[in-house]
């Protein structure tokens, strides 16, 4: 996804089921993070080969190796990195990618930093070549050379640096150039939440939130929330104002299904711009195929949106398949809208094939 256009971004960043954290995500997240390994929900594999490489470097008193997380947006790199920094006893030093343009930024966090401690590297994807060139060798070697000076003249002075773990995130592994990736002792990849992981994510956030909860209200909310935590806290927080204003207070299964009907986030965790995309491919164009600018038009939104935003999670439910022929909706896509596909061969989708071009 290109994060720096910004139609996109913005669209994406006014939704409330975006995946990227909004200004009242990072203030209430850090109340809501899980402080150890074992508070951590889910992610059971990357948890159980972590807890292993962390107790392993404690034994033997060394820094933990570099560990590369990877994974969408929301699924708790941020938290993670944290709790390694936590596990191990150190001090972490959060930065990200783009923050990094020059080699000499990178210099001179990483001059800064203490023996052990954690540099928590987001979207490490995103930063600058000479940058990357300088971090391979300090991942490695535990060595920088700082350049002094401009052209003929210029030296490298060489700079030791104390041990420390690198921890990098990425929405993209394979984004990221081989000699990096290869130079990191541990990968991880983060997977979606099965909706039982966020129901657990849930009752915890909903006890540190001091809001009351049933097992019926976090399993709706869960189903709504598209695999990924952030997006259920986000949820519940918006249900809660809910179960305040027009409830009791408490959330059961009719509060929470009628608050995210008001704010547009149906049963499978679909918004208004998902539904207008499945609508207007299913109610104009038969079901497709129709082409991305097409179907953009019809919905009056940018093709960088429909595109990056809307279809990512579409196609994840399997309601809509990208062709070489255009967007198709599937059969999920007619049952979750109610719809009844067109006859094949008729006059439905099969026979407006190829009239809707890009
Ligand atoms: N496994 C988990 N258990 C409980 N809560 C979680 C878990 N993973 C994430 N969360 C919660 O979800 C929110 C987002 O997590 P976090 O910031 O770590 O995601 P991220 O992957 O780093 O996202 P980004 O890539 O956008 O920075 C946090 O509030 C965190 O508390």
């Amino acid at each position: 996804m290109n994060w720096d256009d910004d139609t996109e971004a913005t669209a994406e960043a006014d939704r409330l089921v975006a995946a990227s954290a909004d200004g009242e995500d990072t203030a209430v997240e850090a109340a809501l993070r899980p402080k150890d390994l074992g508070e951590f929900v889910g992610q059971e594999k990357v948890r159980q080969q972590l807890d292993l490489v962390l107790k392993a470097a404690r034994q033997r008193g060394a820094t933990a190796d570099h560990v590369l997380l990877s994974g969408a947006p929301g699924l708790g790199k941020t938290t993670l990195s944290m709790i390694i920094a936590a596990e191990m006893g150190a001090p972490i030093r959060i930065t990200s990618g783009p923050a990094i343009q020059h080699a000499g930024d990178l210099a001179a966090i990483l001059s800064s930093l203490q023996e052990g401690e954690v540099l928590f590297l987001d979207e490490i994807h995103r930063m600058s070549r000479p940058a990357e060139e300088m971090l391979y060798m300090a991942m490695e070697d535990f060595r920088v050379d700082v350049i002094v000076g401009k052209g003929p003249g210029a030296t490298a002075i060489p700079l030791e640096l104390p041990p420390f773990t690198l921890v990098g995130a990425t929405t993209r592994a394979g984004l990221l150039p081989p000699p990096l990736r290869d130079r990191f002792g541990f990968t991880g990849h983060m997977e979606f939440y099965a909706p039982e992981e966020l129901e657990r994510v849930l009752h915890r956030s909903a006890r540190l939130l001091d809001v009351e909860i049933d097992t019926a209200g976090a399993a709706e909310i869960a189903g709504r929330s598209r695999g990924t935590p952030r997006i259920a806290n986000r949820l519940l927080r918006r249900v809660r104002d809910y179960a305040q204003v027009r409830a009791d207070g408490v959330i059961n299964r009719e509060v929470a299904g009628t608050a995210l009907q008001v704010y547009e986030v149906d049963g499978r965790g679909l918004d208004r711009l998902d539904r207008a995309v499945l609508e207007a491919l299913l109610k104009l164009f038969g079901g497709g195929p129709v082409g991305l600018s097409t179907l953009a038009v019809a919905v009056g939104e940018e093709r960088e949106t429909v595109e990056e935003v809307a279809e990512p999670f579409l196609v994840r439910e399997g309601l809509l398949a990208r062709t070489p022929r255009g967007r198709v909706a599937t059969p999920a896509a007619w049952a979750h809208l109610g719809l009844v596909p067109p006859r094949q061969g008729g006059s439905g989708s099969s026979g407006q094939q190829g009239l809707f071009g890009a």
